[in-house]
């Protein structure tokens, strides 16, 4: 039998879904993000190469991209239902609350899955399709049911689900993804060891509680502090790396680096730090806490460089001019 069926996964009665309870479904924070991060992608290749694109077929891509990562969000709600009834942060979750029946949410996550790439497929091209369809399946099924329950590896590896919104962005304007676009996948690939781990310094206990190997819980929270630094040691210098590429500027150059330059201090602070080893609040889980808050502001506002600096807007053909 599989896990699906196993397992009782709400751990409250059922009460009446609202339509915020779909909205969580959808993970919507994270897809504002994975959006934005599209749309810089989007927005620097008209920048960098020229293409044009109208603004109408841009705005049904985008959201194809949004409708993708809830797409996703939903069926990785549906498999790990089981786990988040356990852990305090996400018990509360539409499916555990009782609010969202489990074959609701895979029927909507499915559903919406082939819409987002339908729509992609019509208002781009097949290229930005399969990449959105690839990205899909790598969050719900690959890191979900393949990676997260059985490697420490599992943000490591499955992270690059996160990394793909910019060279999708890129592919709709030009259907092909250039070393640019791959620049930015490399960054968010980056990006992403530090963003979960600071935080997973602080809820280890709760993920050994459900039995994810996260690495604090497999290899415990000296490595995961090392591990945080050297991903924000070579995120830092690669994040300047488009500079070189001509792909940014100066007003991207300046954000690199001064961001960059935060990001290594608050990593060394939370490596010289006590983060996760002891488990009440102390200067070490304050430092993991400010860690995981910039490292949010840090991949917004690198891309928000890479937007005000392709002059958003100023390409864009609009439809009869
Ligand atoms: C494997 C990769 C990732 C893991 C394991 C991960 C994990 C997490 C976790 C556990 C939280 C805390 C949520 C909470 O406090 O309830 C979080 C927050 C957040 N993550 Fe990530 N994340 C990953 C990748 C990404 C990516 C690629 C993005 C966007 C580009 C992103 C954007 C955010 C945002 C905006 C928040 C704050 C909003 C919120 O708390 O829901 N994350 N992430
Ligand atoms: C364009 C497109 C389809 C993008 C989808 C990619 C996407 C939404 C990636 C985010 C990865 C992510 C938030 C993992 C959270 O881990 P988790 O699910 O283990 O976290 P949890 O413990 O909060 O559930």
């Amino acid at each position: 039998m599989s896990h699906v069926e196993t397992a009782d996964m709400t751990s409250e009665a059922p009460r009446y879904a609202t339509a915020g309870d779909y909205v969580q479904l959808m993970k919507p924070r994270i897809m504002m993000l994975v959006v934005f991060t599209g749309l810089a992608g989007l927005v620097s290749a008209v920048g960098v190469t020229g293409v044009s694109i109208n603004p109408l077929m841009a705005a049904i891509a985008t959201l194809a991209i949004a409708l993708g990562s809830g797409a996703a969000g939903a069926i990785n709600m549906w498999y790990d239902a089981d786990i988040d009834a356990i852990m305090k942060r996400t018990s509360t979750r539409p499916i555990p609350s009782g609010a969202v029946p489990r074959e609701e949410a895979i029927a909507l996550g499915l559903v919406m899955s082939g819409v987002s790439v339908l729509l992609m497929w019509l208002a781009s091209n097949a290229v930005a399709a399969a990449l959105l369809a690839i990205s899909i399946a790598y969050y719900g099924w690959f890191y979900t049911m393949l990676l997260k329950r059985r490697t420490p590896q599992n943000i490591v590896i499955g992270g690059a689900a996160g990394a793909f919104p910019p060279v999708i962005g890129w592919a709709v304007v030009t259907g092909s993804a250039p070393l640019d676009a791959w620049l930015l996948f490399a960054i968010i690939f980056f990006w992403t060891p530090p963003h979960f781990w600071a935080l997973s310094l602080l809820a280890h206990g709760e993920y050994k509680k459900a039995n994810v190997p996260m690495l604090p819980v497999t290899h415990g929270a000296g490595t995961t502090r090392n591990q945080i630094l050297v991903y924000t040691l070579l995120l830092a210098p690669l994040a300047l790396a488009p500079v070189l590429t001509g792909l940014g500027g100066v007003i991207y150059a300046a954000a690199a680096a001064v961001l960059g330059l935060v990001f290594v201090k608050l990593a060394v602070d939370v490596w010289r730090s006590d983060a996760g080893a002891v488990p009440v609040q102390t200067e070490g889980a304050k430092a993991a806490k400010r860690l995981f808050a910039f490292s949010i502001l840090y991949l917004f506002l690198l891309f928000a460089a890479l937007i005000v600096e392709h002059g958003f807007g100023a390409y864009f053909v609009m439809p009869g001019l």
